[in-house]
């Protein structure tokens, strides 16, 4: 059979980068494709000038064995290439239905797209109600009313971004039923993800990138997920190491904890009460949206609490601002990179300085900056995190995803904190990164910080906690000790409501 999609000597560079190199594969009709690659190997730069984003300095493309060059996102879905991103791009306050329209260059009227909409839903088995309104909507129906949305096109290629990254595994089920169903009836699927055991299960071929070329392509049923990371990082990975070692006295403690949610749609949270010592590392499991970011507000300062609500180091902290808490030793990470944890077009410096100013003394007397310093952390963080850019002067926006976010945890963990908040730590990051930053984490716990891990990702839970509790519905369970705990025990923590738990034993 014909390729769909071929691409040859695909080309892009950006100043200081080259993101992609002479790339050349191709696509079969009704094939699911992985794109693999560390962070910052070029795979977002690849599907973005399929999907007309991004315009290629040099090669070409065909599809459908057409001269194929995408000046905007419109042409492109008018050749059949539909793309469902990383970040939704959705109204919260409007329906279902009024956000596809939305998306859509000739909507039909709301009756017939609702219908339509259901008729998706139900022939791709995607669970979703046309009249509800987002911002009522998890994570993985979110993601399903952009996929609605490409369906609706009836696409011949699906690009999908490491889609999997904000679902439950319950959820991973639904939408991979979806994408093969998709396959069997001849769309090809272009699929991006750090989740080598999802790619191994999901797709039928793969093209790795490193460093902007392709280095190898393979059938990933074949391999290992230990073999593919090596392909894609050219060495060995190895797996965090614990030092074990003595708990000392409660550095972090947490009683009684209620707080409504400043955020639309957000979760209260609810009587929380958990304490963790010097050198303990304490992981949060639960689906997102059940309380992850009011909790790391709450734990930040960037909310305030009543008295004794939350004590640092045995100070109470309950009304202490972000700064305040710094000073007192407990750093913070939030999911949310871009805008939250990193201003996006700041430079890279700038961004250190804007959370290492006090506890790396970058502020100088009489409150001037100190540039050189702040310099010199920037590049402290690039080199130990292994941040690939050209340098400190870099813009934040212009790192891929998965550095990023290296460098925002980065700069948190090298301030010598004695308290460590995270809240999706390796999100988006490759594998062998994310295995350093698990590292990095019980390092500094092993230096005697207390630190608290939230994730989705029970495996990387278990292999880096000493204590374990989830988060259900603003409420989190008695924390218990981590090792010997079962899925099955972890699911009654969970409440069951998620079924992250059958999912997990499952899969
Ligand atoms: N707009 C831009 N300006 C400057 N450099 C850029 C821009 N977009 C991407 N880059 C650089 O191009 C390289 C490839 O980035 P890309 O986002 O394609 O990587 P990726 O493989 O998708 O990474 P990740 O897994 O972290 O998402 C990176 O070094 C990145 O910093």
């Amino acid at each position: 059979m014909s390729d769909l999609l071929r691409i040859e000597g695909l080309g892009k560079t950006y100043p200081g980068v080259v993101a992609n190199a002479d790339v050349s594969f191709a696509i079969r009709p009704g094939e699911i494709h992985a794109l693999l690659g560390e962070n910052g190997a070029g795979k977002s730069t690849l599907v973005k000038m399929i999907y007309g984003l991004v315009r290629p300095d040099t090669g070409r493309m065909t599809l459908h064995a057409q001269a194929y060059a995408p000046t905007e996102p419109r042409a492109a879905r008018a050749s059949g290439v539909a793309m469902v991103f990383q970040h939704f791009n959705l109204f919260e306050a409007l329906t279902v239905a009024e956000n596809v329209a939305l998306g859509m260059e000739n909507p039909p009227p709301m009756k017939t797209l609702s219908a339509r909409i259901a008729q998706v839903s139900g022939d791709y088995g995607l669970p979703l109600d046309p009249a509800r309104r987002v911002g009522d909507l998890s994570a993985g129906e979110r993601q399903r009313v952009e996929i609605i949305r490409c369906l609706l096109q009836s696409p011949r290629l699906l690009i999908m971004d490491e889609p999997t990254s904000v679902l439950t595994p319950q959820e991973v089920a639904i939408l991979f039923a979806t994408l093969r169903k998709l396959a069997a009836e001849g769309v090809s699927i272009l699929y991006i993800s750090h989740k080598l055991e999802e790619i191994r299960s999901l797709c039928d071929g793969a093209t790795i990138l490193r460093r902007g070329r392709v280095v190898a392509s393979c059938t990933p049923r074949d391999k290992t997920a230990g073999e593919l990371a090596e392909m894609m990082v050219g060495s060995a990975l190895s797996a965090p190491a614990r030092q074990p070692g003595a708990k000392g006295d409660v550095a972090l403690e947490v009683a009684g904890l209620s707080l409504a949610s400043p955020i639309a749609f957000g979760t209260a949270l609810k009587d929380i009460r958990f304490a963790v010592r010097k050198g303990e590392v304490l992981g949060i499991a639960g689906v997102a949206g059940n309380g992850q970011d009011e909790l790391l507000l709450a734990l930040s300062g960037e909310l305030r609490t009543a008295p004794g609500m939350v004590r640092i180091g045995g100070k109470d902290a309950g009304a202490l601002r972000p700064t305040q808490r710094r000073a007192l030793g407990l750093v913070a990470a939030p999911e949310e990179r871009l805008g939250h944890a990193a201003a996006p077009d700041m430079t890279l410096t700038e961004n250190a300085l804007l959370s290492g100013a006090l506890r790396r003394g970058l502020l100088g007397r009489g409150g001037f900056l100190r540039w050189g310093q702040a310099k010199d952390f920037a590049s402290e963080i690039i080199a130990s995190f292994d941040v690939r850019t050209p340098g400190p002067g870099a813009a934040a926006r212009s790192l891929s995803g998965g550095n990023l976010q290296k460098f925002v945890v980065g700069r948190e963990l090298l301030q010598s904190p004695s308290v460590v908040v995270v809240n999706q730590p390796t999100w988006g990051v490759d594998a062998s990164a994310a295995a350093s930053i698990r590292q990095a984490l019980l390092d500094r716990a092993a230096q005697g910080a207390a630190v608290v891990v939230i994730s989705q990702d029970l495996d990387e839970l278990l292999e880096i906690s000493d204590s374990f509790a989830a988060l259900n519905g603003g409420r989190l369970s008695a924390p218990r000790p981590a090792q010997g705990l079962t899925v099955e025990e972890i699911g009654l923590m969970m409440g069951g409501a998620h079924g992250m738990e059958v999912a997990h034993a499952s899969a």
